[in-house]
């Protein structure tokens, strides 16, 4: 993706390789074009990849399903005035997203979500709770990401006739997610569900109807979904990646 208007940096990339002094056999044979290569198979077969050794420190990964929980959890008069559907509000706390019409079911979920606007979300509209130290965001990158989306999925007294999060694809670039050890994410894989189990420290990334629609279905955006549990509680943090 070299353009101009892109974060892409060509000129350091080029520095980059020349420094390594190894030529392109020194880029096969640091492995990295077989990961590449796993990538481009699981985009097109699942949808659906894990990653281990990101990069990202496990205690960022823990901030963001702490701060989730932290949000959820406090007392309701602490979260009422943040509450509502309306997709525009840059900073909210919802169950339904838009207008949920009748027969459509409602997923047994709260979020708590953030909109960036061009990179950018004055931390003074994040609720102290789960306000990040100053430029954290930025320094994650989650300003890129566009829209964060911080998920609590409660216990359900029927969890037979509902769902944690029902089914659908995501109408983004990628989707990247943390999740925690409690597991219940499941994707469909031609007519079957496929459990996500939690793998420690990993991320997960999703392909989004955005990157399905310019890869010309070259990679797949698939269906998933979450189970409602009866007992305890899962927490996730999603960053939805738009453009
Ligand atoms: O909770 C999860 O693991 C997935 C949530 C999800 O798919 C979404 O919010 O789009
Ligand atoms: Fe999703």
């Amino acid at each position: 993706m070299a353009t101009d208007d892109c974060d892409y940096d060509w000129e350091k990339e080029v520095g980059e390789f020349e420094k390594t002094k190894t030529g392109v056999k020194g880029l096969v044979d640091s492995g990295i074009t077989k990961i590449v290569d796993e990538i481009r198979k699981a985009s097109e077969t699942w949808g659906f990849f894990q990653i281990v050794n990101h990069g990202v420190p496990t205690s960022v990964m823990d901030g963001i399903l702490e701060s989730t929980r932290r949000f959820h959890e406090q007392p309701e008069e602490a979260k009422t005035d943040l509450y509502s559907s309306d997709g525009r509000r840059n900073v909210r706390f919802y169950t339904i997203n838009g207008h949920l019409k009748k027969p459509e079911v409602a997923s047994w979920r709260d979020a708590f979500s953030c909109t960036f606007t061009d990179d950018f979300l004055d931390p003074e509209f994040i609720p102290p709770v789960c306000r990040p130290e100053q430029d954290f965001l930025e320094r994650l990158q989650c300003m890129k990401s566009e829209y964060l989306s911080c998920l609590y999925y409660p216990a359900c007294p029927e969890p037979d006739r509902t769902l944690g999060t029902v089914g659908h694809s995501d109408p983004t670039i990628l989707t990247v997610l943390v999740q925690d050890d409690s597991g219940g994410l499941q994707i469909r894989h031609h007519d079957d569900w496929l459990d996500v189990r939690p793998v420690q420290g990993a991320l997960i990334v999703n392909i989004g109807d955005l990157l399905q629609l310019i890869t010309n279905d070259k990679f797949k955006s698939v269906e998933h979904r979450v189970f409602a549990r009866s007992k305890g509680t899962r927490v996730v943090g999603c960053m939805l990646l738009l453009s």
